[in-house]
């Protein structure tokens, strides 16, 4: 007889969601198994195995996707009747646009893009982005507002897992080019404070208010979400830039074919 083959991540029964630890241990296995840190694109990013063009097409495309945050900050706030949890949560949108005389994480973000050589104009403009970092991104600003405010507020856990990401890639980056200095890594430097008080308050929150089994797997299924607006970002930058198949119209670096 022969053997059957099967992917063993199938042969384990999940542990029912019965409580708010077991939330906690089934988001942090979600994680583990479909953050973006495991992608290949970044794995060569952080290794040093990018050239200059691929690292500005990542930064150009991040760019749509830092851009829009605060925007979906905006549209999460406008889901609570709470002064509460509107109050914790408005900090998001001043973290990433600042305040006058105040830079924000996207002053923090175009300092990389043009340290990186971009032309800030046409980085903002986000005419040479991806089509699959648009519709992505846009996926992601239309589930926090048509979906539950719980469901909202869960889709930004992937943040859980960015510190140790973050530190890879600024030890990474540093490292192995010789194009990325400090002062174009900022963005990453201060959101090592920013995510992990962010994650902290959305971890408790859906520990608090997602009060049976139901609830719990719409909070996994709103991290799993997430977790594919991140991963199909960089597979769309992987074959467009490492398989080489840019899409008409998008960032062509230069001296590329
Ligand atoms: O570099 C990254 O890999 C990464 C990932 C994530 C994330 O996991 O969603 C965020 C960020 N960076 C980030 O800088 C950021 O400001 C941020 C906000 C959010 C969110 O969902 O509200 N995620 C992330």
């Amino acid at each position: 007889m022969t053997e059957m083959s099967f992917d063993s991540s199938f042969a384990y029964t999940e542990e029912p969601l019965e409580s708010a630890a077991a939330l906690e241990r089934r988001l942090r296995a979600i994680g583990a198994a479909r953050y973006h840190d495991l992608h290949p694109f970044h794995d060569m990013l952080h290794g040093g195995r990018l050239d200059l063009g691929q690292v500005q097409a990542w930064a150009l495309n991040r760019w749509y996707y830092q851009s829009s945050i605060p925007i979906k900050d905006a549209v999460v706030l406008s889901r609570f009747r709470d002064r509460e949890t509107r109050m914790e949560w408005r900090h998001r949108i001043e973290d990433h646009d600042g305040s006058p005389g105040d830079e924000g994480g996207l002053d923090r973000w175009l300092a990389l893009t043009t340290g990186l050589g971009l032309d800030e104009g046409y980085v903002t403009s986000a005419r040479g982005i991806l089509p699959a970092t648009r519709f992505a991104v846009d996926a992601y600003v239309s589930f926090v507002g048509t979906r539950s405010p719980l469901e909202a507020i869960a889709s930004s856990l992937t943040e859980l897992f960015a510190p140790n990401l973050h530190e890879r890639r600024i030890s990474g980056m540093l490292a192995h080019y010789d194009f990325v200095h400090p002062g174009i890594m900022t963005y990453f430097q201060r959101r090592l404070g920013q995510a992990p008080r962010d994650a902290g308050f959305a971890l408790d929150y859906v520990k608090t208010h997602a009060r049976t089994p139901e609830a719990r797997a719409l909070v996994c299924e709103a991290l799993i979400f997430k977790t594919d607006v991140l991963w199909v970002q960089l597979d769309a930058l992987y074959h467009a830039y490492v398989t080489g198949h840019p899409p008409p119209g998008a960032f062509r670096p230069e001296g590329a074919a």
